[in-house]
């Protein structure tokens, strides 16, 4: 039997695994009314997210993307955020199409998987146990599990510690330039999803080795012998 191109792969999570910016806009917008600021919407919360909750909070505060807010607003409104997305963490979120049945492929076939997301961890596993994909990840790292998010190359490189990989056998699958980033800082092969949260920009201006349009291309690609 040939052997696998990639037998380690790490997927991000929010825009590549699920869709999970109405929670996130829901529960800012819960954060805004707390501290007297107008509603941000969907819209701008699918701009802001992917650099973790705290940066996401500050984003929403100052209404811009790299504007320090205000400190006597950001504390309560992250502090009212952190408890809505507690109770609000997977109830508008969905998986996206072409999830499930590349994970079950991969899993079948032997690949080993890592999620590796910029989500705090009190988020990412409840979220993940609640769509159905824990069981997939031998290895989950969040964005406070080491000291640097993505796009530092730390959390790939650490999730391929644990699952016992080197960056030369890794694929990255994302949907942001710090998924980009993080892979060609690690030494990894990156593939993106459009549909995910880039800032609004387009992901192949990032030029990663590959954009599918939806996971369930993914089988065919990573397959041996393609
Ligand atoms: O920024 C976040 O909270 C999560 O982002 P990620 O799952 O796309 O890394
Ligand atoms: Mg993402």
């Amino acid at each position: 039997m040939e052997e696998k191109q990639y037998p380690f792969i790490l997927f991000d999570l929010d825009g590549t695994l699920v869709d999970s910016v109405p929670d996130l806009a829901y529960c800012v917008d819960i954060a805004m009314q707390a501290v007297g600021l107008p509603p941000r919407g969907v819209d701008a919360v699918r701009c802001w997210v992917g650099n973790g909750i705290e940066k996401l909070m500050q984003r929403a505060v100052s209404g811009t993307m790299d504007e320090q807010p205000d400190e006597r607003l950001f504390t309560p409104a992250y502090q009212a955020f952190l408890a809505a997305y507690k109770a609000h963490n997977a109830k508008r979120s969905t998986v996206y199409e072409g999830v499930i049945p590349a994970l079950d492929w991969l899993t079948a076939n032997g690949y080993k998987l890592a999620c590796v997301t910029n989500k705090a961890e009190a988020f990412t596993l409840p979220l993940l146990a609640e769509k159905g994909l824990n069981h997939y990840f031998s290895v989950v790292v969040s964005g406070d599990t080491c000291a640097h998010k993505k796009p530092h190359p730390d959390p790939l490189l650490f999730a391929l510690d644990k699952l016992g990989g080197k960056p030369s056998q890794a694929l990255m699958i994302g949907d942001s330039k710090s998924d980009i980033h993080a892979a060609r800082a690690a030494g990894c092969a990156v593939f993106a999803l459009p549909y995910g949260y880039n800032h609004g920009e387009d992901i192949q201006l990032y030029y990663p080795d590959k954009v599918l349009d939806s996971l369930a291309e993914l089988p065919a690609i990573v397959a041996p012998g393609q």
